[in-house]
């Protein structure tokens, strides 16, 4: 039997997470009716607000991920600034890799770089599982993090094998991708095996974060956008599935997300996506249809934030008016906060998207 929980006190007899457990933003997640659409933003957590840059002075972006005092109060930042629904741990895809020994950096202004890009099998072996004791700091960080939200849910998340798998070939960003086509193609049997790695250490890092408390996650898969169709049901799907399968046995709804991912959307959701994340590229009730009887999340262009605020709340409101005919709707913006945002626009969004989607 299911029970109401209508209390913020993170000392529920259910622990945080059964408080969680009624909130908009779960609610919405699993198809079901809601007093308000809820809203959080991708890269809430991070560079556009002051508090955090003050906070990560001088310290390596990795390095702040290890200790969880400093992880617990930048994932508070942007719940306690724009009162958004979720919280999203403050980490970053390459963790897990850090964690097992993979020789990797980031560097400001670039981004990952990874010091021995994969080519054959034998560059696999830096890849080996994922245990819960390589990552104490995350488990510490999810449990105070979910002890001081309360009845707001915490989302852990992972990169998906395929943007994984980018980094680790190309060794670092990149617009065309063409190393990892390159392997894609020239080498399966490596390709499948990176992958399949990938996709265990992935699932296992989803595991301690919701072992550890987070109520929901998502699986960034950032770059598949840059796949056809085909090849990504051929190469890239078959692993995200067995991301998002092994999460299905853990009981928390399930995003997927891909930036430039219009054509994917159906094959994404199909893939084992409790909830699709649309960029602002694909009109949210195209999205809604690709992804039959899913739930949804997004979509304003993270740039639009930058227009007159009239732009900015007519677009929102229609894509609050799209997202009704989806089981459920999580609005947030298409891809990451983008640094130079004003965080202020960012409150008034989550008071306009709460008050005009109540009514
Ligand atoms: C591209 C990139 C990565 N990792 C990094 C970059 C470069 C960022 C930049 O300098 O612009 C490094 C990074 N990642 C993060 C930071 C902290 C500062 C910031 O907020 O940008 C930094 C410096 C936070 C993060 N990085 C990530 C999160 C979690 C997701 C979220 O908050 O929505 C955070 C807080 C996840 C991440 N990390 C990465 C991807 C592809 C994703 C998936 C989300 C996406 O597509 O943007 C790889």
């Amino acid at each position: 039997m299911e029970t109401t929980i209508q209390t913020n006190d993170a000392n529920h007899p259910g622990g945080a997470a059964a408080a969680a457990h009624d909130s908009a933003f779960l609610r919405a997640c699993r198809g079901e009716p809601v007093p308000y659409t809820p809203v959080w933003f991708m890269r809430q957590a991070g560079r556009a607000l002051p508090e955090y840059r003050a906070l990560r002075e001088g310290t390596p972006m990795l390095e702040t991920c290890t200790r969880p005092e400093q992880v617990v109060e930048i994932t508070m930042q942007p719940v306690r600034r724009y009162g958004v629904d979720a919280a999203i741990l403050y980490s970053d895809i390459m963790v897990p890799l850090k964690a097992i020994g993979v020789d990797l950096d980031i560097v400001p202004g670039t981004g990952p770089v990874v010091a021995h890009r994969v080519r054959e099998l034998s560059d696999l072996d830096q890849l080996r599982p994922l245990e819960a004791a390589d990552v104490p700091y995350v488990s510490a960080a999810v449990g105070e993090v979910v002890r001081t939200l309360g009845s707001t849910p915490l989302i852990g998340f992972t990169g998906a094998p395929f943007t994984l798998a980018s980094y680790l070939v190309e060794g670092g960003p990149s617009r065309d991708h063409t190393a990892t086509k390159a392997l894609m193609y020239g080498a399966p049997d490596v390709w499948h095996e990176l992958l399949a790695r990938l996709a265990r250490i992935s699932a296992n890092f989803l595991r301690v974060q919701v072992e550890a408390g987070a109520s929901a996650v998502q699986l960034f898969d950032s770059w598949a956008g840059s796949l056809a169709p085909a090849d990504y049901d051929a190469y890239v799907r078959p692993h995200s599935e067995a991301v998002l399968a092994e999460v299905g046995t853990l009981g928390v709804p399930r995003i997927h997300f891909g930036v430039g991912t219009g054509e994917l959307l159906g094959s994404m959701a199909a893939a084992g996506a409790d909830v699709v994340g649309v960029d602002w590229r694909v009109p949210l009730r195209d999205g809604i249809e690709r992804v039959a009887g899913r739930a949804v999340q997004g979509n304003l262009d993270p740039a639009l934030v930058f227009a007159p605020w009239e732009i900015i709340a007519d677009k929102s409101r229609s894509i609050l008016a799209a997202g009704r005919s989806a089981p459920g709707h999580i609005f947030n913006l298409g891809h990451g906060v983008l640094p130079t945002t004003d965080p202020d626009v960012l409150t008034r969004l989550v008071d306009f998207v709460h008050a005009e989607s109540a009514r």
